[in-house]
């Protein structure tokens, strides 16, 4: 994409997007062919044209060769292939964000942090690589055993269309760093970058096809999950698609991680410093127009401080700047689709009817440029007068909607916090350094974020509890989840056979 094309409504993708063997690779055939939209226009971008069995499987069989080679490669040598890579994307972040904003709608200030956030994982797990190792164990009589950590082989990554870029990366880099290949689904809604990531791997060096990109939905996915070269599936996705995942894999006893929905709680005591809990209950609801797994959407405010909680965030959700998305001054841009959209707004009005108070946005929203009065943009949301039992409190909305909900003891808002079926994330604003950790060690949640929220450096493992999925990403830890523990016992003496 040129400079002078990369505006909002200007751009249409017309190369091929699927990836391997090296290259970019056509669809076999067009038929059942896709429009992707842009959300800030409602206009084609481009056309997703699904994979179908045989190319899903020379994407894997590429991918297999690769590994062959890769895994064979001491961590060093991979090390220097991505941190390459690493600085490429770094090189062009501004580019493949432009793309990311176009694709996916959010703002380009959050793209940016996105790809950064790509690159600095692909560094991370650089570093990481040329670190793994087993164990010596000494054994009675000279004998001997040591651990090797060895690859899976060829891994699998399905990815959401929140953070396309960046699941890409989350799930390739540490799945590289330990010697496995991977084969990566992107979401059929945002098929335009994971390609780019495929490209910038190759100029950075690896073998052809380490890293394959095949387009396609669920039918696709479900070749994927099924096929017997695939040692792993890493998930990323709503809890109804994770299940499938799970059971497809089962067949074949394939690892699995399952990064999936959430619904998390952020509590906020009288002690707080309230301009940050603000701030900090807008950072978990706002930041990629709502759709964010880890969102902190029923937000619990000590009945003490409600007054002046809701005046504060009330006042600064309004002065959101919500329009062009590649517009520097945008803080909120465009719903990634009309069915979103349309299903977000729901939300809003069964609120309304079960008692919810609108008390700002909320609405579909018209930007004045005529470009944009085709896109899926509302206007952010606060709804005051929730209770649990609401739907808006008890279903995860993905969309611009904060549900707030008095509470008066920390006993009682534990257990309301508690009280779901998923546990991605939770947060809590507190002075009291004491009730801090109490509090984060009785949540059931994958993170706690004291005192902010919706933070993710790279070293931080991230991932859920309950039904929000198991395994993680990012972290040391993650390399135990692309990899592999082999012991070597070395006899020494004679063998003392029983028979
Ligand atoms: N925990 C996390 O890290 C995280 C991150 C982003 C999104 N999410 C969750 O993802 C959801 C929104 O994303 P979505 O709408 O893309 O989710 P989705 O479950 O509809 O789709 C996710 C991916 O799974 C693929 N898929 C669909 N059916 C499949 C099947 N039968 N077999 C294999 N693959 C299949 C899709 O094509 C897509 O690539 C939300 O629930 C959100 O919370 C979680
Ligand atoms: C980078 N965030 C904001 C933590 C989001 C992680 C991916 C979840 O949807």
């Amino acid at each position: 994409v040129s400079r002078q094309l990369s505006s909002t409504g200007t751009v249409v993708v017309t190369d091929p997007l699927n990836f391997w063997g090296g290259k970019r690779v056509k669809p076999r055939e067009e038929k059942n062919a896709e429009p992707v939209f842009e959300p800030a226009t409602g206009r084609v971008l481009c056309q997703m044209i699904p994979c179908g069995a045989e190319e899903v499987d020379e994407a894997i069989k590429s991918a297999h060769t690769a590994y062959l080679k890769w895994s064979k490669m001491a961590g060093m040598e991979r090390a220097r292939v991505m941190l390459e890579a690493a600085r490429i994307i770094r090189e062009r972040r501004e580019k493949i964000a432009k793309l990311e904003v176009i694709n996916n709608g959010k703002s380009i200030t959050e793209a940016l942090v996105d790809i950064d956030i790509a690159w600095q994982c692909i560094e991370y797990y650089a570093g990481l690589a040329g670190t793994l190792s087993g164990q010596h164990i000494q054994l009675p009589g000279g004998t001997f055993a040591y651990t090797r950590r060895e690859p899976l082989g060829v891994c699998v990554g399905i990815g959401a269309w929140n953070y396309p870029f960046q699941i890409a990366s989350w799930k390739s880099a540490p799945a590289l760093a330990c010697g496995n290949a991977m084969v990566f689904k992107p979401s059929p809604m945002t098929p335009v970058t994971a390609v780019i990531l495929a490209e910038i791997y190759k100029e950075a060096g690896v073998p052809d096809g380490l890293f394959c990109v095949v387009q396609g939905g669920a039918e696709t996915g479900t070749l994927l999950c099924h096929h017997p070269m695939v040692a792993k599936v890493s998930f990323t996705g709503s809890v109804p698609t994770g299940k499938k995942v799970m059971e497809m894999s089962s067949k074949g006893v394939k690892q699995v991680t399952l990064e999936l929905g959430g619904k998390s709680p952020l509590i906020i005591f009288k002690d707080c410093e309230l301009e940050n809990a603000v701030k900090g209950a807008l950072m978990a609801n706002f930041l990629t127009q709502g759709q964010v797994c880890c969102n902190g959407t029923r937000v619990y405010v000590q009945r003490e401080i409600m007054p002046q909680f809701l005046e504060e965030v009330v006042k600064r959700t309004k002065a959101i700047p919500v329009g062009d998305p590649l517009l520097d001054g945008t803080r909120m841009g465009a719903l990634i689709s009309k069915p979103q959209l349309e299903k977000v707004l729901g939300f809003v009005s069964q609120a309304k009817k079960e008692g919810g108070r609108v008390l700002c946005g909320g609405e579909p929203f018209v930007p004045s440029d005529p470009k944009l009065k085709g896109g899926y943009f509302m206007s952010p949301c606060v709804l005051d007068n929730c209770r649990d039992d609401m739907t808006c409190v008890k279903e995860e909305i993905f969309g611009p909607v904060m549900s707030v909900m008095p509470f008066d003891t920390e006993e009682e808002v534990i257990r309301r916090a508690n009280n779901t079926t998923f546990g991605l994330a939770s947060g809590v604003f507190t002075r009291d350094i004491s009730r801090a950790h109490r509090v984060a060690e009785n949540l059931e949640a994958g993170t706690c974020f004291i005192n902010n929220y919706n933070i993710s450096p790279v070293e931080v493992p991230f991932g859920g509890y309950k039904m929000s999925g198991f395994g993680r990403e990012n972290g040391q830890v993650t390399i135990e989840y692309y990899s592999q523990l082999k012991t070597v016992v070395v006899e020494m003496g004679d063998v003392e056979s029983l028979f």
